[in-house]
């Protein structure tokens, strides 16, 4: 402790009133007198914020950490470890010990554990559970929890001082506690490479520069072991379920850098990983077991959903019959591919439904579901049913916005598939195999943002008997997590499925579309001007000015702005997100001194601003990628909780976010293409420019252009625009869905009644 004050800077001080407490992230911010200091500060009290387990009021601890100004608030103390402070008098520490922290200690017990143990008491009690039987007089109960509340108290403190050490934060110390408790410092010493295991976020940096410091051999088996898990948990982040042996081996290598390992080595290491089921290893290829078991159990459980029989048959001539009304009443004429497809999906226990934009997969869905609702004599309006766990169809999508879109589109309820599955953010899913869902017919919408985890959890949760249709554009992007499992499950072509290609909207004269299915089907681009499409050439350097221009004038035209997206693949550069959103702001909700606003580390929300969610926040109602806007900010005096906030609008609902959530969200004038999957705007602005190379692909830019319902304005480069859409991602994701499949359906028999009784017949053949 003395060396610690001598070393570092601390305020000593007690708690006056916390300010603000956020229990899951243990972050703190309190008012503290002040009683002691080694700072240069002068003044009675001080805001200190940081991450505590718990302040206790009376208790007195040395707070560690650094001054910062903060705008608004003034001086503050970023505490970055604390200590309760124990006096080191005998008088001081009975006084403590008999404080109110200490339930059923008084003064004269107190005394005798002092008399008894020495100036050392609290020491001895932590350490050794039986030092106090040697305390006479003292009851066992009120020895128990005095030791139980001197180690909740001091065992954080206790791990987060050791930590800062190492230069680790208060906010991972808290995490390594949440998961070690009392056994981290112990756990530390032993293998410091451990937490890059067990704690999410931990680096293989940091746990080498601790074992650096303890002197631990950089050959050592621990180090090469966290090497490979480290190595694999990156090569998740390029959406890969799997490295094979040899490249996993190879990017260990480079990773360790250290001349004694050999390739040999490292290969041994995995060998040894897999033997106690730390990694997985299967035909040449490495697993993180998480990824094995999500891989494996989805392919179990589609498995399962695919060979159940479906009981009830419709005869085609009835089937034909049915669907003739319903292009009645829909008055249209289904193509024979979506005659197929609905057919088809009536009688596949599992079917997958894929096709561009305007092929006329929202139009089968309707129809699926029509069919299916006549041929079951189910009502498709939810208020038939007495309450919402009757319906028998269940729609569903990746994100809010998709789900909302399927609804839009149907009529009919749609939910987030978190939300479906009972996802709570905590403690993971309701619905499993033990809870599955309730229904008969399962409909799940852009299927191809979809992981190789989330496809796992939905499946292990669908009931043999209920009926499911895949939907999604295999030539969209791939799900952000890993995997890809749309195009997996189309490859193994063990799988009902139709794939709708011919186009419906162009007839309604569509230039978006006829793009997209030139990008598509790689044919060559036309970038002509047309009714609902332009191009704009222009460099880095002008773009902004053009899409301010383009937004300018749509003001002007008495236009809805907040109809206008941009998308940009980028955050950085001169033509990047983060630019065009400042600028954007800048110009669409320009500051006036009417309107509110907050500075942020980036820049600053205003209220009117368009803002987009960056990360599924369910206790909230609200995920990625929906977006709201900023109505009302209010002060920190302005409101019971003190502390200042935003309330942000989405379609639904409005949510209060906290300084601390704000890192939650961020402008949304242009949002990343990758963000705008599932999602649909009636006007798209799509800059692309030279400077983006890096990231431009066909199934970006695909992505992109499929957005956009009524019109789409690409501005910048034609030339980076036309070599973009001619980048077929090469960069394969490892996934071994497709052969996992194939062997697990090798010998199945798939009941389907479409392709096995009625002979391919479609009305077609009759015509
Ligand atoms: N058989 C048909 N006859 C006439 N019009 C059709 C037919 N099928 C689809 N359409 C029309 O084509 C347009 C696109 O259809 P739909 O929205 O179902 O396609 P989609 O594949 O869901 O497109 P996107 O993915 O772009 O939303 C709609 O206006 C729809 O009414």
């Amino acid at each position: 402790m003395e060396e610690d004050k001598q070393s570092k800077g601390y305020i000593r001080g007690d708690l006056i009133h916390t300010i603000f407490h956020n229990e899951a992230e243990q972050f703190s911010i309190a008012k503290i007198n002040v009683l002691e200091t080694n700072e240069a500060y002068s003044e009675k009290d001080i805001v200190i914020k940081g991450y505590f387990s718990s302040l206790q009021e009376g208790t007195s601890y040395y707070f560690f950490g650094i001054f910062e100004k903060h705008p608004r608030f003034g001086m503050q103390y970023k505490v970055t470890s604390y200590k309760t402070f124990i006096p080191d008098t005998k008088d001081g520490l009975i006084a403590y010990l008999s404080s109110d922290l200490f339930y059923g200690i008084g003064t004269k017990t107190a005394e005798k554990i002092v008399n008894q143990l020495g100036e050392n008491a609290i020491s001895k009690i932590m350490d050794d559970e039986e030092a106090l039987s040697e305390v006479n007089g003292i009851k066992k109960e009120s020895a128990k929890s005095l030791r139980k509340t001197l180690q909740e108290n001091q065992g954080f403190e206790h791990v987060a001082v050791y930590l800062a050490n190492y230069n680790i934060g208060l906010k991972m110390a808290q995490k390594i506690y949440q998961y070690y408790k009392d056994e981290a410092i112990a756990l530390i010493e032993e293998d410091p490479y451990r937490f890059v295991f067990d704690i999410e976020g931990f680096g293989f940096r940091t746990a080498d520069e601790i074992a650096a410091q303890m002197g631990i051999s950089t050959t050592h088996a621990n180090r090469i072991g966290a090497g490979c898990v480290y190595t694999l948990q990156r090569s998740v982040q390029d959406g890969h379920v799997y490295l094979p042996v040899s490249e996993c081996v190879s990017l260990v290598d480079q990773l360790l850098a250290s001349p004694e390992l050999t390739e040999t080595i490292i290969t041994d290491r995995l060998v040894a990983l897999n033997g106690d089921k730390s990694l997985i290893i299967q035909d040449g290829n490495v697993y993180l077991p998480s990824l094995y078991y999500a891989e494996d159990g989805f392919g179990t459980h589609l498995k399962r959903v695919l060979t159940k029989p479906i009981e009830q048959r419709t005869p085609m001539a009835e089937l034909m019959k049915i669907i003739g009304e319903i292009e009645e009443t829909e008055i249209l004429s289904y193509g024979k591919e979506q005659f197929t497809a609905i057919n088809q999906s009536i009688h596949s226990k599992l079917m997958i439904l894929t096709g561009g934009p305007g092929t006329g997969k929202t139009t089968v869905i309707k129809g699926i579901l029509n069919a299916f609702a006549t041929i079951h004599q189910l009502s498709l309006d939810p208020k038939d049913y007495d309450n919402m766990d009757e319906f028998p169809f269940i729609l569903t999508a990746p994100t809010g916005r998709a789900a909302k879109r399927l609804t839009e589109s149907t009529n009919l309820p749609a939910k987030t598939i978190h939300r479906l599955l009972g996802w709570d953010g905590i403690s993971g899913f309701d619905k499993n195999e033990d809870e599955p869902l309730t229904g008969k017919f399962l409909i799940v919408d852009e299927f191809s943002m979809v992981d190789i985890w989330l496809a796992n959890q939905l499946f292990k949760a669908i009931p043999d008997d209920m009926q499911v249709l895949i939907v999604g554009d295999e030539d969209q992007l791939p799900s952000v997590g890993p995997g890809q499992v749309l195009s997996d499950l189309l490859k193994t072509e063990r799988i009902p499925f139709v794939r709708l290609t011919e186009v419906y909207r162009q007839k309604e004269g569509s230039k978006i579309i006829q793009l997209a299915h030139q990008i598509k089907n790689e044919e060559v681009i036309d970038l002509q001007n047309d009714q609902d499409f332009s191009f704009i050439s222009c460099n880095e350097q002008q773009m902004v000015d053009v899409i301010i221009k383009i937004f300018t004038r749509a003001v002007d035209k008495g236009f809805d702005v907040r109809k206008v997206q941009v998308l940009a693949p980028m955050y950085r550069s001169q033509a990047g997100i983060t630019k065009l959103n400042q600028e954007l702001q800048a110009i669409l909700n320009p500051k006036t001194d009417q309107k509110r606003e907050v500075k942020t580390q980036d820049g600053l929300f205003r209220k009117g601003d368009k803002v987009i969610q960056l990360i599924n926040q369910p206790e909230d109602g609200v995920y990625n990628g929906d977006i709201g806007e900023v109505v009302a900010i209010f002060r920190e005096e302005e409101n019971i909780d003190q502390v200042e906030q935003l309330v942000i609008a989405y379609d639904d609902k409005e949510v209060v976010y906290e300084r601390k959530d704000y890192r939650n969200i961020m402008l949304a004038y242009c949002i990343s293409i990758h963000k705008s999957q599932g999602s649909e705007f009636p006007i798209v602005i799509l800059p692309v420019v030279r400077t983006y190379r890096r990231m431009l692909r066909k199934n970006l830019l695909y992505t992109a252009i499929t957005r956009s319902k009524q019109s789409l304005v690409i501005c910048g480069e034609e030339q980076a625009f036309i070599q973009g859409v001619g980048m077929i991602d090469t960069n394969r994701r490892y996934t071994s869905l497709n052969k996992n499949l194939k062997m697990k359906l090798d010998d199945q028999v798939i009941d389907n009644a479409y392709e096995s009784e009625e002979d391919n017949l479609s009305p077609y053949d009759f015509m």
